[in-house]
């Protein structure tokens, strides 16, 4: 008997064995009602052996599974049929049935073993149908159907067993965008209507758009739990997937969104670099010197501007003032420490105002610098001709190297210094 405020689903620290392999350990969680939670991991993790074991088609070795209060094990498997509606990833639909008939069987847990279908059922297999937007496919024999419609019908099949829990086991895969869009949406709308759903899913980011909370595995066990934003941390992309990473919300979209690279030779960062920028000058400029593992700081950017956002998506201590203020000055001091601590700074090729002229400044204070030169001065100069002349005088310094950001690019790339002596 189900009871309002239940938990829907328990999971007592269970582990699971195959043969004589131990694939999951440690497992404990709880999900409400209303809850859609992903479930992400790499490939071979154990994420559909997870949810098999939850529907109870594997068996634990230790721990429970409890659905609405009651241990899995003390259900037939009638009663599991009206609690949870599982959709494997492989599925074989017998030859010749109708979508129709294949979402009829979704009543099966409903119907005496003398019974066949009422007009009841007919009526939520249709319901469901228009729902995932098959109904005009009911007679069709499922063979005949596209990959994506065949989908939607055993989608439509879940959903008409009417369970609280619905499991998901990739029931994306080898769909377009469109369609596994919709199938997250669908989701999204029987949880709002107080359903439960675990899918496991390997699309990160469209994991962590539709879903309220997402279980990370990782070497057999959950490693994260929690909001996607929580969840989906570069540190725990490299525990999970060994994958390097940069995660920020996408100014665009407003998702979360990862930006992924490969590590360079090096694990441990390198030298030190400071990037001078601002209005977006330093974004390809700190992304390029990151995945080349130097450690960098930043500044003095302002607050809203991308590149203040790409130094907080790397994790680079970045100096950020108020937009639209002159820089102050305990940030003025903090810049040139950061330069002179640093083995190399970069100037970016940044537009200048007298808010942020103090930044063209600093730069004399470096040991070494490299200016980037994309345009000519003069037409980033707001300041009436004295950033120019500043700039000018700069450019006559010994230390001072000028390339374009494609140069340095390549210079990165090639991996020989910017400098004749080792930078
Ligand atoms: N019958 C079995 N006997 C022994 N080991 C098995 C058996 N079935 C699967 N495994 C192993 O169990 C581990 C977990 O498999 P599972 O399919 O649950 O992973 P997964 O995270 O769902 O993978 P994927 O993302 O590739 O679908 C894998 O290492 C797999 O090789």
């Amino acid at each position: 008997m189900k009871k309002a405020g239940q938990v829907a689903l328990e999971v007592l620290n269970i582990a699971v064995a195959l043969g004589s392999k131990t694939i999951l350990h440690d497992i404990s969680f709880a999900a409400k009602p209303g809850e859609f939670i992903g479930i992400i991991g790499p490939n071979g993790v154990g994420k559909s052996t997870l949810l098999r074991s939850l529907r109870g088609m594997c068996a634990v070795a230790s721990g429970e599974v409890r659905m609405y209060g009651r241990p899995i094990l003390a259900m037939s498997e009638k009663e599991l049929a009206q609690h949870v509606a599982y959709m494997q990833q492989e599925v074989n639909v017998g030859f010749g049935f109708t979508a129709r008939e294949v979402v009829l069987t979704g009543r099966y847990p409903y119907l005496k073993w003398w019974q066949s279908e009422q007009k009841q059922d007919y009526a939520i297999a249709q319901k469901y149908m228009v729902f995932t937007g098959v109904d005009k496919l009911a007679e069709k024999p499922v063979q005949q159907v596209s990959g994506g419609e065949r989908q939607r019908i055993l989608l439509a099949k879940v959903l008409a067993q009417e369970t609280p829990l619905i499991f998901l086991d990739e029931p994306t895969a080898s769909l377009d965008l469109v369609y596994q869009e919709e199938i997250f949406r669908y989701c999204r709308i029987m949880c709002q209507e107080g359903k439960t759903v675990l899918i496991i899913a390997h699309d990160i980011k469209q994991a962590a758009k539709f879903c309220s909370r997402l279980i990370l595995l990782a070497d057999g066990t959950v490693l994260a739990d929690g909001k996607p934003q929580e969840v989906i941390t570069k540190e725990n992309l490299e525990k999970a997937y060994g994958l390097h990473s940069a995660v920020f919300i996408n100014k665009v979209t407003g998702n979360l969104d990862i930006h992924t690279y490969e590590a360079a030779g090096t694990t441990t960062r390198q030298r030190a670099v400071h990037v001078i920028g601002g209005g977006g000058s330093a974004g390809k400029i700190l992304r390029l010197l990151y995945e080349s593992a130097y450690t960098l700081s930043g500044g003095v950017f302002q607050q809203g501007d991308t590149d203040a956002d790409i130094a907080l998506a790397f994790g680079i201590a970045a100096i950020v003032g108020q937009p639209f203020c002159e820089i102050e000055k305990i940030q003025a001091k903090e810049n040139r420490e950061k330069i002179l601590a640093a083995d190399f700074t970069v100037l970016c090729n940044l537009c200048y105002g007298q808010q942020n002229f103090d930044n063209l400044e600093a730069a004399f204070v470096a040991r070494k610098l490299i200016v980037i030169e994309d345009t000519p001065i003069e037409e980033r100069d707001y300041t009436g001709g004295k950033a120019t002349t500043v700039y000018r005088n700069l450019l006559k310094l010994q230390q001072v190297v000028v390339m374009n950001s494609q140069q340095f690019a390549e210079q990165l790339a090639a991996g020989e210094g910017f400098y004749p002596v080792p930078d």
